[in-house]
């Protein structure tokens, strides 16, 4: 049968990047999906903010919700202080099959935990699966109906502390506006803005950095 874009994505890393050059992987991505097939991973112009923030932050224990082909989660992971972990939770088994050949390839295997599941199972199981106390950084970039009860779920869990920095991608496409409205409106947050565009394309997206006040 035909192979599926995740597939044609990872044989596009296998065939131009550098095997142990996160940066090649990056680069052949973003090639690969602006000149023969759009993806969705952050991309290159959302990238460079979530670059800026990951370094501002340099956390000790980073989540990502929604890893896809892992493209996000080697530019994370590549910026990573030594010692510190990448959680990334993944539902669909077949992006997480693909994820985990272009992790490898990237060399950043072991700063990157991958697990396969639901957002709302997992995140309740983190403290006695990984020993995490809090999250430092969480990049939300699941299922855009998943990030409002996902932060809750985080709040609840007791998985924030002061301070803890929440990053949602596609606040504006597709869009997250329950999400919007309750980061924007809690006293709970501080939001901002990093206005951008959907990747590879001129279509207006963003994302919505939050600080956790406790
Ligand atoms: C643990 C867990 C994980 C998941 C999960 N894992 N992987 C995902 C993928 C989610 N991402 C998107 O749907 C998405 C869509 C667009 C888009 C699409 C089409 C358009 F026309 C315009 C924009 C753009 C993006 O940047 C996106 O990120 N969900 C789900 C549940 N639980
Ligand atoms: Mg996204």
């Amino acid at each position: 049968t035909r192979s599926t874009r995740p597939q044609r994505l990872l044989r596009a890393v296998q065939k131009k990047a550098i095997k142990g050059d996160p940066q090649s992987v990056i680069s052949t991505i973003d090639y690969f999906c602006r000149h023969s097939e759009w993806a969705m991973n952050v991309g290159d112009e959302k990238g460079a903010i979530l670059d800026s923030v990951v370094c501002e932050v340099s956390p000790s224990t980073a989540l990502e919700l929604g890893t896809y082909c892992g493209y996000s989660t080697v530019r994370i992971a590549r910026l990573l202080p030594p010692g510190t972990k990448l959680i990334t939770l993944e539902f669909n088994p077949d992006y997480a099959a693909v994820a985990r050949q272009i992790i490898e390839y990237s060399g950043l295997q072991d700063k990157i935990c991958l697990v396969e599941g639901a957002s709302g199972d997992l995140i309740p199981k983190m403290q006695e699966l990984f020993g995490i106390k809090t999250f430092d950084f969480v990049f939300l970039d699941h299922w855009k109906d998943r990030y409002l009860p996902d932060i809750k779920l985080l709040e609840e869990c007791q998985l924030l502390r002061k301070g803890s920095i929440l990053l949602a991608d596609n606040v504006i496409c597709p869009g997250t506006p329950d999400y919007l409205e309750y980061v924007r409106n809690s006293p709970r947050y501080e939001s901002k803005y990093f206005k951008s565009h959907l990747e590879y394309t001129k279509v207006e997206d963003g994302l919505e950095k939050s600080v956790f006040l406790g």
